[in-house]
C-alpha cells in the first residue's frame, strides 16, 4: 500500500457521481496503481462519497478525497486534496471557500492528511472550466507562469493541469515540468490507452485516468503497467 502521496506516479480518479461494477473495482484496486482518487465535479454527495470509500476501503489501497464541495467531506480517508483553480476569474474558487472552510473546520483538520492543489484548467468544455469560469485560452508561457507562481509564491506541494475530458498538450506539460523542482506536476485529462498515458508519463510526475475507467476499463488498467512498469 503507497500511503506516501509523494510517491505516486499513476492514480485513478473515481467519480462518485457514477457506476462501477464491483468486479471492475476490485481490479481496479489490485491494478497496481498507486491511490485512488474520489472527485468530481458535479453531482458529489456525501451519500455517494461515503458509499465509494467503503467499497474502496475493502481493498489495500491508499484512497484520498479530492474535495469539491463542503458537504460531502467525511472522515476516513488518507488524504484531503484541496483544489485552488489559479485560472478561474471567480476568487471563490482559488481562496473564498477555502477561507470559509478554515473559518468552519481550521481547527479540526489534521494538516499531514491537508494536501492543496493548484489547478490549470484547461479544457473550455469540461463542467470544471464552466463552473470555476476558469480562463482556458492559455498559452504555454501562461501556464508555465501559473506553474512557477504555484512553486514560489504559493509554495503548494502539486500543480495540476487539468484538462478533464480532453488530451491536452504534451508540451505544455514538458514546459511546466521543466520550470517546477520541487512542486510536483499532475495530469488529468483525456488519457484512454497505455501509449497516451506513457507520453504524459515523461513529464509529470503523477499521470491521473479518470472517464477512461468508465468508457474503457480494459484500456483504462493498461495505463498503470505503462506508467509505472512490472506487472498490473
Ligand atoms: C472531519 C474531517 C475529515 C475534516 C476534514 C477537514 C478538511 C480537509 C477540510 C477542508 C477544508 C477546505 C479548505 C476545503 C475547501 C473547500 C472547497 C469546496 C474548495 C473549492 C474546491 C474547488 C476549487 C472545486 C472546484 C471543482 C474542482 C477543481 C474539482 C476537482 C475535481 C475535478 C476537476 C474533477 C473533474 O471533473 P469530472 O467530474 O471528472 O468532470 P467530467 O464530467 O468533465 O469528466
Ligand atoms: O477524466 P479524465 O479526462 O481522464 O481526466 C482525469 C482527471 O484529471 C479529471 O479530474
Ligand atoms: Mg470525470
Amino acid at each position: 500500500m503507497m500511503n506516501n502521496i509523494n510517491e505516486w506516479s499513476h492514480v485513478f480518479k473515481l467519480d462518485p457521481n457514477k457506476e462501477l461494477t464491483i468486479d471492475h473495482l476490485e481490479r481496479l484496486c489490485e491494478s497496481g496503481t498507486d491511490a485512488v482518487i474520489v472527485g468530481g465535479t458535479d453531482g458529489v454527495t456525501l451519500d455517494n462519497t461515503l458509499e465509494l470509500l467503503v467499497q474502496v476501503r475493502r481493498y489495500p489501497i491508499t484512497v484520498a478525497l479530492e474535495v469539491s464541495n463542503m458537504d460531502s467531506i467525511t472522515p476516513g480517508f488518507d488524504y484531503y486534496l484541496i483544489p485552488t483553480v489559479l485560472n478561474s476569474r471567480n476568487p471563490n474558487w482559488i481562496i473564498g471557500q477555502h477561507h470559509q472552510a478554515m473559518k468552519e473546520y481550521g481547527e479540526l483538520i489534521d494538516w499531514d492528511t491537508f494536501i492543496p492543489e493548484g489547478y490549470c484548467v484547461l479544457n473550455p468544455n469540461a463542467k470544471v472550466a464552466e463552473l470555476t469560469d476558469a480562463t482556458t485560452d492559455l498559452s504555454v508561457e501562461d501556464v508555465t507562469a501559473y506553474a512557477r507562481l504555484a512553486e514560489n509564491m504559493l509554495h503548494l506541494p502539486f500543480f495540476y493541469i487539468e484538462y478533464s475530458g480532453q488530451k491536452g498538450s504534451v508540451d505544455v506539460v514538458k514546459e511546466a515540468k521543466a520550470a517546477l523542482s520541487s512542486t510536483k506536476l499532475i495530469y488529468g485529462g483525456g488519457i484512454e490507452t497505455a501509449e497516451e498515458a506513457k507520453q504524459y508519463a515523461q513529464y509529470a510526475d503523477v499521470t491521473v485516468v479518470g472517464n477512461a475507467i468508465y468508457t474503457n476499463f480494459k484500456e483504462a488498467i493498461k495505463t498503470v503497467k505503462a506508467v509505472k512498469g512490472g506487472a498490473s
